[in-house]
Formats: C-alpha cells, sequence, structure tokens
C-alpha cells in the first residue's frame, strides 16, 4: 500500500520541494486548501483534505482537518492488530507522515497595528491536534514541524528508512513547539486582559539568541535567550553588534546592567560598569564631557568594563574610549568616522542601540534562580516619589546638592546592596558595593573617592541602622546624605548630621539590589 503524507504548512518555504522528493518517493500527498494550492500549481499531484474526509473545509478554515478519518490514519497504532482491524472496517487508511507549521501567531502579535480578532483567528487549533497526534504515535508517523528538518528527513529515507532517533526527537520537537506556542498565546492574551503578572503558574517562554562560548565561567555551559511575543526595543535583547568577537554571558549581564542605571539619566550621560555594578557614571554638556567624567570617576575599574552612552558616538568620544581597554561600547549610534576609531580595536565590542532611552517597562519582570524554584518580581521602575521627598536636618540641601544627591540615588539604585554613592559635581566619585555592612560600603566609597571625597554627597540604597556612617561622612567631608529612612535609629543619626551641619534627605523608598 502507498505510504501517505499529510502536508499543511503556513509557512510554505521549501514545501515545493520536499513535497516532489516526497512523491517521487512514492508518498500519496493529502493537503489542506491554500498549501493544495500551491503544490498543483507546482505540477505535483496532491489530494484535497476534503476529498479524503468527505467533508469540506469549513467556518472560514476553522475546521479544515478535524475529521476521524485524519486522526483515526495518524493515531492507529500498527502494531495492534485490533486498531488496524477498526480503521479498515471504518474504510480510515494510515497517515504516515505529518508535515505542518502552525498560524503565525507570533509574527501576527509582533505586528504593530494587530488587532484582537486577528490575534484570535492566528490561533491554529487543526494544526496543534494533528502534530500532537502524529508526535504521540511516533514510531508510526514521522512529524515535521519545522522546514529545517526537510533535508535530514529525506536524506535518511533515500538511504532506506527514518531511524527511529529521528522519529522520537521529531516527536519532542512536536511538544516543545506546542507548549511554546500555547505559552505565548496565554501570555499574550494575559497581558491585553491585565491579568496578574505573578500567576498561580508561570509558563514562560525564551528563544534563544545565542549559545556563549561559556556561561559565568568556562567550566559552565551558557547560552542567551530573548522573550518571545514581547517588545524587547531599547533592551540588551535589541543590540546589534557592529563589531567585535561574540558576547559572553558576563558580557550580557553588565551590559544589561550598564543600560539599567543610563536609563536613570535624561540628560548626557556615561555609564562605565564592572562585574554588573557601575563604577562611574559621568554626566555632561556633550558627550566627550560625560565620558572623560565617568573615566576620571575611577579610572582603576573602567579597565576592561562596558561602557554606555545615551547619545550619538563622535569622534572625539571614540578617541578618548580607544585610549584604554574596555570590553563594550554600547550606544544608541555611531558617526562613521567614530565607528572607524573604535573598530580599529580588535577586541572591543561594539554595539549600536537607537532605542537606548527607552525605558524598561515593569511587565518585563524581575527573576532569580534558586535551586528549586524561581524568585519572580515587579522590574524596580520606580525611583522616588518627589513629593515625599522629606528634608529631615536642621539644614536643607542647596540647589546643588539637591541636584547631585538625585544624581547619587539614581546610581545606587542599580549597585550591589549594601551600597554607598558618592557624587561630586557630575561625576561619581566612590562607589561602594555590595558589602555585607553599610560602613564598609561607604569606606570603600570613601577609599575610592580619595581627595575628591571631600565635598561630595552621599547615596545609600537603604537606611543607616547606626549614626557611624555619618560620623565617617563627616571625616571624609562629606556634605549631604540621601537615603530611604525608616531606621528605628533613624533620630540618632539626623542628630548627628545637625551636629557636623550636614543636610540630610529621606526618599521613603528603598533600594536594595543582590
Ligand atoms: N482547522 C483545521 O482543521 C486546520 N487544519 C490545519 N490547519 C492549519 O492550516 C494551515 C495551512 O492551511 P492552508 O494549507 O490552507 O494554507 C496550517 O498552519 C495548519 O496548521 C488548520 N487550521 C487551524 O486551526
Amino acid at each position: 500500500m502507498k505510504k501517505r503524507a499529510l502536508l499543511s504548512v503556513s509557512d510554505k518555504t521549501g514545501i515545493v520541494e520536499f513535497a516532489r522528493e516526497l512523491h517521487g518517493l512514492g508518498f500519496e500527498l493529502v493537503s489542506t486548501g491554500g498549501t493544495k494550492r500551491v503544490l498543483r500549481d507546482a505540477g505535483i499531484p496532491v489530494l484535497g483534505v476534503s476529498e479524503l474526509t468527505g467533508f469540506p473545509e469549513c467556518l472560514d478554515g476553522r475546521v479544515k482537518t478535524l475529521h476521524p478519518v485524519i486522526h483515526a490514519g495518524i493515531l492507529a497504532r500498527r502494531d495492534h492488530p485490533e486498531h488496524m482491524a477498526q480503521i479498515a472496517k471504518l474504510g480510515i487508511s494510515t497517515i504516515d507522515m505529518v508535515v505542518i507549521n502552525l498560524y503565525p501567531f507570533k509574527a501576527t502579535i509582533l505586528k504593530d497595528d494587530v488587532t484582537f480578532e486577528e490575534a484570535i483567528e492566528n490561533i491554529d487549533i487543526g494544526g496543534p491536534t494533528m502534530i500532537r497526534a502524529a508526535a504521540k504515535n511516533w514510531q508510526d508517523v514521522t512529524v515535521i514541524v519545522d522546514p529545517r528538518d526537510y533535508d535530514g528527513v529525506l536524506a535518511e529515507m533515500k538511504l532506506g528508512k527514518i531511524s527511529l532517533e529521528t522519529k522520537a526527537r521529531l516527536a519532542r520537537k512536536v511538544f516543545a513547539h506546542t507548549a511554546n506556542y500555547d505559552a505565548m498565546i496565554s501570555n499574550w492574551l494575559g497581558r491585553q486582559a491585565g491579568d496578574d503578572p505573578l500567576p498561580e503558574t508561570i509558563t514562560m517562554t525564551y528563544e534563544k539568541v545565542q549559545d556563549m562560548r561559556y556561561g559565568e565561567n568556562p567550566h559552565q555551559r551558557g547560552a542567551f535567550y530573548r522573550e518571545v511575543g514581547k517588545g524587547f526595543e531599547g533592551t540588551i535583547a535589541a543590540a546589534k553588534q557592529l563589531h567585535g568577537k561574540e558576547l559572553s554571558y558576563n558580557n550580557i549581564n553588565d551590559a544589561n546592567g550598564a543600560l539599567d542605571t543610563l536609563k536613570e539619566f535624561d540628560g548626557v550621560c556615561a555609564v562605565g560598569v564592572k562585574h554588573a555594578n557601575p563604577c562611574g557614571v559621568g554626566l555632561g554638556k556633550t558627550l566627550h564631557e560625560a565620558y572623560v567624567n565617568m573615566y576620571n570617576a575611577d579610572p582603576v575599574s573602567i579597565f576592561g568594563g562596558i561602557v554606555a552612552l545615551n547619545e550619538r558616538v563622535d569622534a572625539a568620544t571614540a578617541e578618548e574610549i580607544a585610549k584604554i581597554f574596555v570590553e563594550i561600547v554600547i550606544a544608541p549610534g555611531y558617526e562613521p568616522e567614530a565607528l572607524e576609531i573604535l573598530c580599529r580595536k580588535k577586541n572591543i565590542r561594539v554595539l549600536e542601540l537607537p532605542e537606548i532611552r527607552q525605558k524598561n517597562k515593569r511587565e518585563f519582570l524581575d527573576m532569580k534562580k534558586v535551586a528549586g524554584g524561581l524568585l519572580v518580581q515587579e522590574l524596580d521602575c520606580e525611583l522616588m516619589n518627589e513629593e515625599e521627598l522629606k528634608v529631615v536636618t536642621d539644614r536643607a540641601p542647596t540647589a546643588e546638592e539637591l541636584a547631585q544627591l538625585k544624581f547619587a540615588w539614581r546610581v545606587v539604585k542599580h549597585t550591589k546592596s549594601n551600597a554607598i554613592v558618592l557624587v561630586k559635581g557630575d561625576q561619581t566619585v566612590g562607589v561602594g558595593p555590595g558589602q555585607t555592612n553599610r560602613i564598609t560600603a561607604l569606606e570603600l566609597a570613601i577609599k575610592y573617592a580619595g581627595d575628591k571625597a571631600a565635598g561630595s554627597v552621599m547615596g545609600s540604597d537603604a537606611f543607616f541602622p547606626f549614626d557611624d556612617c555619618v560620623e565617617a561622612a563627616h571625616q571624609a567631608g562629606i556634605t549631604a546624605i540621601i537615603q530611604p529612612g525608616g531606621s528605628i535609629r533613624d533620630e540618632d543619626s539626623i542628630k548627628k548630621c545637625n551636629e557636623y551641619g550636614i543636610a540630610m534627605v529621606f526618599t521613603g523608598m528603598r533600594h536594595f539590589k543582590h
């Protein structure tokens, strides 16, 4: 008896060539409306599904293949005499190969002008039903959902038969594919309806952008995945690499941190990051000025770091960057001369991200894998509530101090806790990240700042449990402090500030980051 293949594809790439080969190998071909037309136009003999089922496609294509003749033909177990007897009695022939790809739901929802109705119509029903059936009966039915598998399958057929390993692999691919497809649908519908972003169960779908040479360390494997079906403009996932070696796992993590910090600033800004912490942030009237301020903030740490800039890079800035080794430069664009200067350096990775100023969306969520589970929270998209900003000391900060305090606050938010950031003028002068106590974070920041500590202002990501930080600040010549407040010993710190004439403001908002 002739083998039978059912072909029903939305993405018609390669289908004519594949069908022609199947026909040549003696297969009888059966197809749904559009696929059948394409094959017939190419002169390939093909039977319509309706001719097999004796039932017309109806409801605008909502029902085409949903028929027992199709599903029994796929699902009958060839090693079960009863199954075979039953389908024979019903006049149903077996289907030995199913070649399907689904309605393009992802491409549809990514369209700017997509309507709800259009998205719903692009939810495939018949396709997943058939491929799941075929994958369940994988030993008897070969199922192909990806045009990239056509050649491999043909090659095996020409050698005699499709191996069980291949059939099993293709079947597993089906269940990954339908799980992805359904996750995409449920996430999109949930977002349209404004469902709780922290639901009872989380089903996410990410697609691989690239394998990494390794993960955080050379003995760990790593890869980068991108969210599916969501806009990711302005994120590291949308960056275009213009020059340099492949991005590493740590590059992506660090660049992500640099972008997060950069997005806090509306003015011209340069951010330097090392090990996911800002090591320097500079502001300026020009990008060159901002870069130089960032560089001078900590000329030691920026070596081998990540530089994120929120303006198109000019030649003068590129010359400055090229003086040292940095792993990555990421910016909205580059003047041709600037790009040429940077590209002269073999080891620098140059990334372009036109929407670099686009703010992060809360719905991106922040996730952290812990052994055996997943911590999920909204992204920290708040900075502070300006109305709640409270001067708690006798002396209020001057306008200049206040501007610098807000600058420090923007940076300390993106520094690992416990974090202290010192700012003077248009640059950070000392960043004390990731300490297990606050006083050491401050001591570290003061050490980094050196002579520049005197006359600087301080941001702290969380409250002061004791007044020791105020004492140390005074010793270093720090003139003003911004912190959330909320300690039971706030009064001690306030008292000490008043004693030393330090101005202190409370934001009422904490920014732990771990
Ligand atoms: N409703 C059905 O019975 C049905 N059967 C197959 N499809 C899909 O129809 C598409 C192919 O359609 P056409 O051959 O008409 O271009 C494929 O993506 C296939 O997955 C169906 N469509 C959607 O549910």
